[in-house]
């Protein structure tokens, strides 16, 4: 709240020149009775408090009213008053100084000599209208200070509501020099560059700027283009956003609004809730392979090391791989996957990698960012990796190596840090061999190796999957669901799945639809599952499968040891020699 003190050199000088033109003294008091203001006799005592002597001043600021007082020292107001009956003055006139109805003040004309007096007493009127107008434009100048002080004081809130905000912001002239800037701007940009007057050209390229200047020409007008800045520590990627700031009569300026590209990918990931969905109790089996695979994730999860996750189609290697992100620290950024195989060859390398604009006919205004820059600080997800054309082979090669990324068509590459899965469900081995996948990029991918067994060789999962499935289609079916005949279950554990989980997953909802019964029977089954029947009895007949089964019954007769291994081989009917081989060659531990 401003006080008539803080305009106090302004009553002084109104008050010399009153003086100045009447001839006769002035005095003005705050509502404390400081003598905020003063002339002649009364001028060594401004500061003072005028407690003792100023009664009259007292009854104006009390009631608000104008007195007059013809006889000072004799008048009842004087009555306390030490000068009583002896007072020097010879009459005096005290007008209120109101601000909103409310005395802050009072302003005096002081007379000494009986000329004076008789001036002022003759004229009393005049001088009474002289007096208030005083007074009213001293309280004009404390409102002018009041609006003031409210100005700094709500630009001084407004400030520090920006500063407060995390985003550099800058405001700029419609030539683009810089007016303002936030604590934020100003911590990424060293203090030679960012200074008020200087140019976004000194921050930004040539090309930025062009883009950014473009808002102040249209109202309408919003620009976002991705920035990379060299800040104080080093160079970060940014998304830049210029809009135009509006005024009465036309666009006043630009602001430019700064914002981290990790943050933005965080909330995108947080917004999508891409992430809400695997985690790895969401893999379910129970046989002693998907167990050893949910142990390992966790052990593995925590690294940055590459997995390549290798098992036939719909086995859940996606579904692993999104497990292994969520349970990782990088939980919080992106999980990018990318399938090698769905994307045609010529789109995978600006998918993967992005591009600057103009780097080839119908490159986007602006570029793209690649989806390896995307998972910055997160996972991607290499699907299908067997299927990379050899080029890009390379090109992924030395983005693990290096750790940066470059556009095409860029010229500076980019930090990354990614953490790779790949996956694949072919024989990567045969393709090294074959020169159509290469050997670095292998060795590189295949450092966490983890390997998801098809769902034949694992069929004690069956039960658990079932379960989960029929209890998901329930819910999105409305079904009810409890039981599976005998019959549906012996068909599903003759069945080689070679669609894995997926399909199972594909037979139980056919099954769940065609059903208003609490029991799936084989009459629920698909016409794919009733007619490989053929197939899976002549699958029976592979002559290295009965093999491999009659040399794993035999061993589990037999005791873990060379002696067990030799009365296995004797029951067998072959040699030592042979059945470490057939051990080897049907990876029989
Ligand atoms: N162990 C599991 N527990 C629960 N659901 C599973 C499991 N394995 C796979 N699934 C389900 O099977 C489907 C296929 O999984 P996913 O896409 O991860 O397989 P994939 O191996 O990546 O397949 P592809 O190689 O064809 O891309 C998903 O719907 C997933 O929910």
């Amino acid at each position: 709240m401003v006080e008539l003190l803080d305009v106090k050199d302004y009553a002084q000088q109104i008050a010399e020149a009153i003086a100045t033109v009447v001839k006769i003294d002035i005095e003005i008091a705050d509502h404390n009775l400081i003598r905020i203001a003063g002339t002649g006799k009364y001028h060594k005592g401004v500061g003072q408090s005028m407690d003792r002597q100023g009664y009259v001043y007292q009854e104006v600021l009390r009631t608000g009213h104008q007195f007059i007082i013809e006889t000072p020292g004799q008048h009842p107001l004087c009555a306390p008053c030490k000068a009583r009956g002896n007072c020097s003055e010879s009459y005096e006139v005290v007008s209120p100084i109101n601000v909103d109805g409310k005395a802050v003040g009072a302003i005096g004309l002081i007379c000494f000599t009986e000329a004076q007096a008789k001036l002022v007493e003759e004229n009393q009127h005049s001088y009474l209208i002289f007096l208030t107008k005083m007074a009213e434009t001293i309280a004009l100048k404390l409102k002018e200070q009041e609006f003031l002080a409210g100005l700094v004081s709500s630009n001084h809130y407004l400030n520090s509501i920006i500063d407060c905000l995390d985003e550099g912001l800058l405001t700029a002239d419609l030539t683009g020099n810089i007016l303002h800037f936030n604590q934020s701007a100003q911590r990424l940009f060293s203090a030679n560059l960012l200074t008020p007057g200087s140019n976004l050209s000194s921050l930004f390229t040539a090309q930025i700027v062009t883009d950014i200047l473009k808002v102040g020409k249209n109202a309408d007008e919003v620009v976002e283009r991705e920035v990379h800045i060299e800040t104080k520590k080093n160079r970060v990627q940014m998304v830049l956003r210029a809009l135009p700031i509006d005024g009465e009569d036309g666009i006043k300026g630009i602001a430019v609004i700064l914002r981290p590209f990790d943050e933005i990918s965080q909330i995108v990931t947080r917004l999508s809730q891409q992430n809400a969905g695997y985690t790895i109790q969401d893999i379910l089996g129970t046989s002693e392979a998907m167990c050893e695979i949910r142990e390992r994730a966790k052990v593995i999860a925590g690294g940055k090391s590459t997995v390549l996750i290798r098992g036939e189609s719909g086995t859940g290697k996606e579904m692993l791989a999104r497990a292994i992100h969520n349970l990782s620290p990088r939980h919080q950024g992106m999980f990018m996957a990318i399938n090698c195989t769905a994307i045609p060859e010529a789109l995978l390398e600006s998918e993967l990698f992005g591009y600057e604009e103009g780097a080839f006919t119908g490159a986007r205004k602006g570029g793209k960012i690649g989806k390896i820059e995307l998972a910055n600080k997160g996972t991607l997800f290499l699907d299908e990796i067997g299927d990379m054309p050899l080029f890009l082979q390379a090109k992924i090669l030395r983005v693990l190596q290096e750790r940066q990324v470059e556009r095409i068509g860029g010229i500076t590459p980019t930090a990354v840090d990614v953490r790779v899965i790949a996956a694949t469900h072919r024989n990567l081995e045969e393709m090294l061999a074959k020169g159509e996948f290469r050997e670095d990029l292998y060795y590189r991918i295949n450092v966490i190796p983890m390997l998801i067994k098809p769902l034949r060789e694992r069929k004690e999962d069956l039960t658990t999957l079932c379960e989960h499935f029929i209890q998901v289609y329930n819910q999105q079916l409305n079904k009810n669901v409890q039981f599976l005949s005998d019959g549906f279950r012996q068909r599903l554990r003759d069945y080689s799945w070679p669609g894995n989980v997926r399909e199972l997953q594909n037979i139980l909802e056919y099954a769940m639809s065609l059903t208003e019964d609490s029991t799936l029977t084989e009459d629920h089954l698909s016409p794919r599952l009733k007619q490989s029947e053929k197939s899976e009895d002549l699958d029976g007949f592979n002559l290295e499968n009965i093999e491999r089964e009659t040399i794993l019954r035999c061993l589990r007769t037999s005791e873990d040891s060379v002696r067990g291994k030799e009365r296995a081989a004797k029951a067998l009917g072959i040699g030592m020699a042979t059945l470490y081989r057939k051990l080897a060659r049907y990876n029989i531990q």
